[in-house]
């Protein structure tokens, strides 16, 4: 149906010294393929991959318009090579080999949608994808951004499985946004600078199940119940806000390319070796009773080291916790049920 197509960047000689001399040095060489690099999140995703230092392939695969993505981005002078591959019959070559696969592919929102109203469209995409990641990257570690997000981890576990080869370290449903949102709304009332400031969310990505728990919030500030109830409110609407403001051309892609990329880099230095990185995702979990939950999460060599455990909640966020459960459990089960029919 599309036509099909290979784009690759001038990998220059010079490239290849890079490439070589990295592998010797301390950087391991990491593939990274985005997988609906031609969309509104993709194409800042992409540029911002491109930028990090920890990236030495960048595959960038959609159904449509890549090549010019790839060339555009390939000309920047940084570590990675970058290679545009389209349509169905490059998918194999797309992934191949890739450490860790980045999933923006499908609809966005319009105002008045929920994200679950994207089920029909995305749940089938997600399934395509996953089913292709099972055969050509089985090893690799999935950050997955396509909506709802509640469900399409579930849909991309029950995939694996069936394929034979789920490894619930390495699937990881990229709430980052929602941290970032809360971060940046919680500095604005507590009068602190944004760069010091931290916040765990919890539960899922839709709606009430973000739950972002500013009782653990760094700095502390002296907040009233207000305020909390109003932060908390706006976290879980955020991505409405910017569907509304964007008024039918799609939701959030620019701030959810640099949460992403965040993320993203946060699986590389985990990969890597690197300790203690700690970043909320919404994974396979025993924290609750629900079988996936967004938490806290320790990222090492093999993906998830380590969930942690939620900590003390306040008693408005007890209630939030009890409040989102009977959504998410639904979401999760929807997902289930799609993949196994
Ligand atoms: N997890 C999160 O926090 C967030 C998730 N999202 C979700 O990310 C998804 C993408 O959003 P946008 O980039 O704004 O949408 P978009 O429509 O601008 O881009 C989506 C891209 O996916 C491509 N695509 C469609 N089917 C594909 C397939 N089978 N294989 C590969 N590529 C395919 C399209 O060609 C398009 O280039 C949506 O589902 C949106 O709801 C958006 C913001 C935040
Ligand atoms: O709201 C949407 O549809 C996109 C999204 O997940 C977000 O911005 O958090």
């Amino acid at each position: 149906m599309f036509r099909s197509m290979l784009v690759r960047s001038s990998a220059s000689a010079k490239q290849a010294v890079n490439r070589r001399s990295f592998s010797s040095g301390s950087v391991p060489e990491r593939k990274v393929a985005i997988l609906g690099a031609a969309g509104g999140i993709g194409q800042p995703l992409a540029l911002l991959m491109k930028l990090n230092p920890l990236v030495s392939s960048l595959s960038l695969y959609d159904i449509a318009n890549t090549p010019g993505v790839a060339a555009d981005v390939g000309h920047i002078n940084t570590r990675s090579d970058v290679a545009g591959y389209m349509g169905d019959d490059n998918l194999a070559k797309a992934l191949e080999g890739a450490d860790l696969v980045i999933i923006p592919a499908g609809v966005p929102r319009k105002p008045g949608m929920t994200r679950d109203d994207l089920f029909n469209i995305n749940a089938g995409i997600v399934k395509n994808l996953c089913t292709a990641i099972a055969k050509y990257c089985p090893h690799a570690l999935i950050n997955m951004i396509s909506n709802p997000v509640n469900s399409t981890v579930p849909i991309a576990a029950e995939i694996f499985k069936k394929a034979g080869m789920y490894d619930e370290k390495k699937l990881f449903g990229v709430t980052t946004l929602d941290v970032v949102r809360a971060k940046t709304f919680y500095a604005g009332k507590a009068n602190v600078p944004v760069a010091e400031v931290n916040v765990p969310v919890i539960g899922g990505h839709a709606g009430v199940t973000i739950l972002p728990l500013f009782s653990q919030a760094s700095p502390q500030a002296n907040l009233s119940s207000d305020v909390l109830t109003a932060l908390t409110k706006r976290t879980q609407d955020g991505g409405t806000e910017v569907v509304e403001a964007k008024a039918g051309k799609g939701s959030a892609t620019l701030s959810m390319a640099y949460a992403g990329a965040l993320f993203a880099d946060a699986c590389l230095k985990g990969l890597n070796g690197v300790p203690d990185v700690v970043e909320c995702s919404y994974v396979q979990s025993t924290i609750t009773e629900l079988p996936f939950f967004a938490s806290k999460v320790r990222l090492g060599k093999n993906g998830v080291e380590e969930v942690l455990d939620l900590g003390p909640l306040s008693d408005y966020e007890k209630e939030g916790l009890e409040a989102l459960k009977p959504e998410l459990k639904s979401s999760i089960e929807k997902g289930v049920k799609f993949a196994n029919q």
